[in-house]
């Protein structure tokens, strides 16, 4: 603590959660529940970026976007479009996804499970000490038994790039929250990011050019993915440019639009004029001003946290820190953070409680889907759905597997689901223990697909025992049918 900062007052409490977002509630729920004395730390809205500026109104922007293909791809219902999608009805149906960026009803929660919320920018101050700055510039420290939770989430990054402060560049924020539909959008970045965003501005009226640097889209899923998902961009409208980068950018008049010089790019074309560019070319952790200087850790690093998710450096120390969600880098999902949340809440009320923690592999306070059962869904359309490994990631992991892929739409109920419809599954078998180490499906309403294949890849389900597993008639879901036969010739 700086001498120019006034010391408040001072409060103790069992655990400090510092970071309301999804993932630091969870952490907070939990600890509650095991009867331990909580303060949640937060310096914008309670909810995190989850809520605001990310998952809640991306997916409601995009969820009537999806509904209306969907309905176009239906004789009878397609008769039955006579508009075109009305941008304004969607911006304010995301509007009141976000509680128009009011955290009340969050807040109260926080208050509900009988926590108390800190308003302010915490800091760690030293082993087991947070201070907090708050809204008027005076500090409160707070004081703490047993443990620290670090939930700060990240942000977005920008590339250091001529011209981008000039430029004004959108992010993941301003993508999620604009109030107007650009004219033209240049999104930067073939990330999940970039590929949600560039399908819902296209929908909502702007002309959008996709800038990838590498040969396709989301590189980290199987590679008929992207290619699907492209199909799905390009025939709705979007400019996909893949093998070129951004070297500048100009926005000589504050009003005026952005000029972007391009590197590479099958067109030729080195310049590209545009009225708004989202970056959308990944994330940093929001340690940089966090105090972790004062307990030895480098300000600005992702958190390193064993599968228990307590910081490494300091478990030797009592293991008092411990750090979830997105900040420890180990799976940049709400669903993900949110299970390390409550596991970690459990953990530091077991330890408080004097109990042994359950840390073998699938044990109660060891975060193992983590590492190769992490679900994720792409809402594009088609939507992109996948668990665990990709085939290639398998291998390269020394395992020896084989993939098996299926067209979705040879199954009734794809057909019924949509004329034409087009769609991909591949599921990934670790041949020597016959268990799934991965699954994708690709195509229109796959989402709901997914739990089903996460249950098997958590649960090692065996192939054998997977062939009983019956899917209904005429459901998507008989791919799973499909696929089984395919392996078993
Ligand atoms: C556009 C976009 C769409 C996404 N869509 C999805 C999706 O559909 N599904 C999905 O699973 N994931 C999605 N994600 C990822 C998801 O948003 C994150 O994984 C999730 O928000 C992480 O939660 P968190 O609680 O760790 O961090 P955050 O949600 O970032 O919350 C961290 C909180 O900590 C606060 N904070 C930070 N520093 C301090 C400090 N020093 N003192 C006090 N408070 C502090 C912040 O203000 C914030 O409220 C998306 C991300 C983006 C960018
Ligand atoms: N539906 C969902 O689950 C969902 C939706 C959005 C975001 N998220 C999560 O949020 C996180 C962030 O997403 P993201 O898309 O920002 O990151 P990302 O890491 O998924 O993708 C970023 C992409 O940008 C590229 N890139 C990096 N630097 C670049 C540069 N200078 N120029 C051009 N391209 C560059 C990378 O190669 C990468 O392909 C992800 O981990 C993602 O899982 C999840």
């Amino acid at each position: 603590m700086t001498s120019t900062q006034q010391e408040i007052s001072t409060a103790d409490y069992d655990v400090v959660v510092v970071g309301a977002g999804p993932v630091g509630e969870n952490a907070a729920d939990r600890a509650r529940a095991a009867g331990l004395t909580v303060a949640v730390v937060e310096s914008e809205l309670v909810g995190g970026e989850c809520s605001y500026w990310a998952c809640m109104p991306s997916k409601a922007l995009l969820r009537p976007i999806v509904a209306l293909a969907e309905a176009r791809r239906l004789p009878g219902a397609r008769e039955a479009l006579t508009g075109r999608l009305d941008a304004a009805s969607v911006l304010a149906r995301r509007d009141a996804f976000t509680s128009h960026w009011k955290d009340d009803g969050q807040a109260q929660w926080v208050q509900g499970i009988g926590a108390d919320l800190v308003r302010g920018h915490g800091r760690l101050d030293g082993a087991r000490r947070v201070s907090v700055t708050q809204a008027d510039g005076t500090v409160r420290l707070l004081t703490v038994r047993h443990a620290v939770v670090v939930a700060t989430g990240s942000r977005a990054v920008l590339p250091d790039l001529p011209g981008i402060a000039e430029a004004r560049p959108w992010t993941s924020r301003e993508a999620t929250s604009s109030a107007t539909v650009p004219n033209r959008l240049a999104v930067v970045g073939g990330g999940v990011v970039g590929v949600e965003m560039a399908t819902a501005w296209n929908a909502l009226g702007a002309e959008v050019t996709l800038l990838v640097r590498g040969t396709g889209l989301l590189p980290n899923v199987e590679p008929f993915a992207g290619e699907l998902v492209t199909a799905g961009l390009t025939e709705a409208g979007v400019d996909v440019r893949t093998g070129v980068s951004v070297s500048s950018l100009s926005r000589p008049a504050p009003d005026g639009p952005v000029t972007l010089r391009l590197d590479g790019g099958d067109d030729g074309s080195d310049e590209l004029e545009v009225d708004e560019i989202l970056f959308a070319v990944g994330r940093a952790p929001r340690t940089d001003d966090l105090g972790l200087d004062t307990v030895g850790l480098k300000p600005g690093s992702w958190l390193e946290v064993d599968d228990n998710c307590r910081v490494t450096a300091l478990s030797g120390d009592g293991g008092w820190l411990w750090a979830v969600g997105d900040v420890n880098h180990r799976a940049l999902l709400t669903h993900q953070g949110k299970y390390q949340g409550r596991l970690t809440g459990d953990a530091i009320g077991a330890v408080a409680a004097g109990r042994p923690l359950d840390t073998a592999p699938w044990g109660a306070h060891a975060a193992s889907a983590d590492v190769g059962a992490v679900p994720q869904v792409v809402f594009t359309d088609p939507e992109v759905a996948a668990v665990g490994v990709t085939a290639a990631q398998a291998e390269r992991a020394g395992l020896r597997v084989r993939a098996v892929d299926y067209e979705i739409g040879g199954v009734a109920g794809a057909s019924l689901y949509a004329d034409g419809y087009t769609g991909r599954a591949r599921i990934v078998v670790d041949l020597d223990r016959e268990v799934l180490v991965g699954a994708t499906f690709v195509g229109a309403g796959v989402a709901e697909l997914l739990h089903s294949a996460t249950v098997a890849v958590v649960g090692e389900v065996p192939i054998a025992r997977l062939w009983h597993a019956v899917p209904s008639y005429p459901t998507i879901s008989e791919v799973w049918l499909r696929l089984l036969e395919a392996y078993r010739g």
